[in-house]
This record gives structure tokens, C-alpha cells and sequence, in this order.
């Protein structure tokens, strides 16, 4: 059992600025548990905080039971590994390995044992003679990893660990990290700014913006039920379209009407909360790409297919083989991407006219910026 909590965590470097600002998490047994958010955002800072390589300003940091604030690095019983490897180049691939057993004076046949199964783990068993000089950085990576889980810490954490290998190297690296968690059945702290990594290995993720938690929930969760804007823009590719308009009443039922005039219809699980707490007030509608299409789709069976129309004239067309991007410029509201089928026609300059999948889409407050319906990860 190993348990990771951060209780109203601050770290200042100047005493005047906050890197982290009142970080509290609780990490369970076994989550791989992602830090995410733009560069300078904090996720660093927070994991050499719980790594021991930085002081801790205010708050308190428990792994398991015990308050480990002021405990030293070595003793905290982590394991870290770096996007620059951290391998000893004198030393072979081998002996990098082994030497955190070698340290703790473990005895040699046990040392060999772990290093050679590690080794089969990430398939780098021919490798064991060579000096980290003579290995590619994909094999320096699955090194400094196999040095890592040559213990069986309270917990991994790691670094951008991916950062320095090409496109094919890191999505064969992911696969290979998924298959490793699963394998150790201990928890890993990761710190990426990829998102694709974060929603693809993460059993949870945590979205961090200028040292402040955004959210925190499983990456389904944070991709459907995004806490606000930032988090709805920043996971996703190409980004959630965001347009500003207004609510209005219009019968029995709710639009929502763009500065152009064009209007989509509110779904009735949503109009009742839109009409009464914001009728003829600013909303931000939030369209993933993937919620246009040319043809209505049956979910829409419950809207009225005429109401649910957006135009824009195209403006850009990309074809990535399984699929198109089209981006799309509305009169008032701006450019917005729609990833539509590859027969999908249509040239820059053409007016296009698609389906929004109005159950799918998100409402924000214009000035909080919060996801109007966000259920707090409980759906
Ligand atoms: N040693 C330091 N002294 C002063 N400020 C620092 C120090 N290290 C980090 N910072 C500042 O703290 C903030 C958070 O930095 P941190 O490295 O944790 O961000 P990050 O989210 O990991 O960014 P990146 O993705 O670019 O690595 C930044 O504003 C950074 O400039």
C-alpha cells in the first residue's frame, strides 16, 4: 500500500510568486496519475517536491502515513526517472542498473537476477555490455527505466520521460509503459505536457494552470465533463470551438443564438437550467470537432434536425487520410474545426452547412469561464 497526499501545497521560489499554489491531492495505490498543463504551469515543481529535490514552502506532503516534508530524498522511498536519462557513462548498461542494489549492498546473484529480468521486461537484454555512448535514445530511455524498477518503490515519478524519442519511438514507448504499470502494479506520477500520453497512460489526470489544480478525474471524464474552459481547450486535438452567443426563450423552447443570428436549439435536459439562470445573458457554446457532420445522426432524434444547422464558408481543408479537418469561419463567431469523413466535399471559399450533435456540446459562463453543467466527476 502506498498513498501520496498533498495537503494545501504552495511552493514559492521569491517569496513574492507561487509556482504551486494550495496543491491538494490524494494519489491511491497503483494510479498512474498524470500531471499535465502548459510549460511553467507547476507540474515539475509539484513532482520534486514529492521527489524531495525541492523544499516544500507551505502545506504537507504524506506518503503513507508519514508526514515527509522534511525526510530526505533517499529515504523517501521513490524512484524518479528524468527526460535526459540520467545514466552514468562510464559504466555499462549493466552496472547502471544494478547500482542502486549494488548501494544498498544486495547481494550480487540477487542483483543479477533483478537486472536480467528487468531487462527482459524492456527487451534490452542484448544490450547489457554496451556504455550508455553506444545506445540510440530510445534505448537509453528503457535504460534509465530499467533502473529505475530495478526496486519496487512506494512510487515511479517521472519526468517528460518520453520527451527526447521520435513520434514512432514514443507511441511504441507509451504501449510499453501501459504494459509496465500493469506489470509492477505500483503508482507512477507522470509529468507531461503531451496529451496524448496523458490520455492514453493516465488512470487519472490533473490539469494544472499557473501552479493551480484545474482538474483532476479520469481522462474520459476530463475529456466529457470538462471543469472549464481552459481544461475543455487544452485537452483535445484540434481543440474544443468555442463561440460566444446568447440564450433566448423562443416557445417552449431555448436557442442559442451567435451574433450572426444563427440559431441552435437547446436540448430540453439543458433549457430548463439555460432559461432560467441565463435568458438573454452571454453564454460560450463548446463544439468538440468531432460533434459536426454532414448527415443527421440519430442521437439528434430528440432535437429538431432544421434547429441544430450551423453555416460557415470553409477555409481550410486537411486531409489526414482516415479522416478530414475542415476549418470553417462563421460570419461573427469566428474560425471553428469539424473532423468529417474523407469523402466529405467541399473547397476553401464553398459555404457549408453541417449538424451539430447539440447533446454532446458544452455551455460555459462567460465570465467564470465554468462549465455550466459540469457534474464534478460524477456522471
Ligand atoms: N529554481 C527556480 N527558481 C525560480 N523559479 C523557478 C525555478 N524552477 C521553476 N521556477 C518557476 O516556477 C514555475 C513552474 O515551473 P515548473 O518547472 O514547475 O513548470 P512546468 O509546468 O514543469 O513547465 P515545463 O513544462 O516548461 O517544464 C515557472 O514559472 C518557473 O519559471
Amino acid at each position: 500500500m502506498s498513498e501520496i497526499t498533498l495537503r494545501n501545497v504552495c511552493k514559492s521560489y521569491d517569496k513574492e510568486h507561487y509556482a504551486v499554489k494550495d496543491f491538494n491531492l490524494e494519489i491511491h495505490d497503483n494510479e498512474f496519475v498524470i500531471f499535465v498543463g502548459p510549460s511553467g504551469c507547476g507540474k515539475s515543481t509539484t513532482l520534486r517536491m514529492i521527489a524531495g529535490l525541492e523544499e516544500i514552502t507551505s502545506g504537507e506532503l504524506w506518503i503513507d502515513k508519514q508526514l515527509c516534508n522534511y525526510v530526505e530524498p533517499k529515504d523517501r522511498d521513490l524512484s524518479m526517472v528524468f527526460q535526459n536519462y540520467a545514466l552514468y557513462p562510464q559504466m555499462t548498461v549493466y552496472d547502471n542498473m544494478a547500482f542502486a542494489l549494488q548501494i544498498r549492498k544486495v547481494p550480487k546473484n540477487e542483483i543479477d537476477q533483478k537486472v536480467h529480468e528487468a531487462a527482459a521486461i524492456l527487451g534490452i537484454e542484448s544490450l547489457l555490455k554496451r556504455r550508455p555512448g553506444q545506445l540510440s535514445g530510445g534505448q537509453k530511455q528503457r535504460v534509465a527505466i530499467g533502473s529505475a524498477i530495478m526496486r519496487k518503490p512506494k512510487a515511479f515519478l517521472m519526468d517528460e520521460p518520453l520527451s527526447n524519442l521520435d513520434a514512432k519511438l514514443r507511441a511504441q514507448m507509451r504501449v510499453e509503459l501501459a504494459d509496465l504499470h500493469k506489470r509492477l502494479g505500483t503508482t507512477i506520477i507522470y509529468v507531461t505536457h503531451d496529451q496524448t500520453e496523458a490520455m492514453t497512460l493516465g488512470t487519472r489526470i490533473v490539469v494544472m494552470k499557473d501552479g493551480f489544480i484545474r482538474q483532476a478525474d479520469a481522462p474520459r471524464t476530463i475529456y466529457e465533463d470538462p471543469a472549464d474552459l481552459f481544461v475543455a481547450g487544452f485537452i483535445g486535438s484540434p481543440s474544443m470551438n468555442f463561440m460566444e452567443g446568447t440564450i433566448r426563450k423562443n416557445g417552449s423552447g431555448v436557442d442559442f443564438v451567435l451574433a450572426s443570428g444563427q440559431k441552435l436549439e437547446v436540448p430540453q435536459t439543458k433549457a430548463a437550467l439555460l432559461a432560467g439562470q441565463y435568458a438573454d445573458k452571454k453564454v460560450i457554446l463548446g463544439i468538440r470537432p468531432e460533434h459536426f457532420s454532414e448527415e443527421v445522426k440519430k442521437e439528434h432524434a430528440n432535437l429538431n434536425p432544421s434547429r441544430c444547422r450551423l453555416t460557415g464558408k470553409v477555409v481550410v481543408k486537411e486531409m489526414l487520410g482516415s479522416e478530414s479537418i475542415f476549418y470553417l469561419k462563421e460570419q461573427r463567431a469566428g474560425e471553428y474545426a469539424a473532423r468529417l469523413t474523407v469523402d466529405t466535399k467541399g473547397a476553401p471559399g464553398d459555404e457549408m452547412t453541417l449538424y451539430v450533435d447539440m447533446n454532446r456540446v458544452h455551455f460555459f459562463d462567460a465570465d467564470t469561464e465554468k462549465n455550466i453543467f459540469y457534474h464534478g466527476g460524477q456522471q
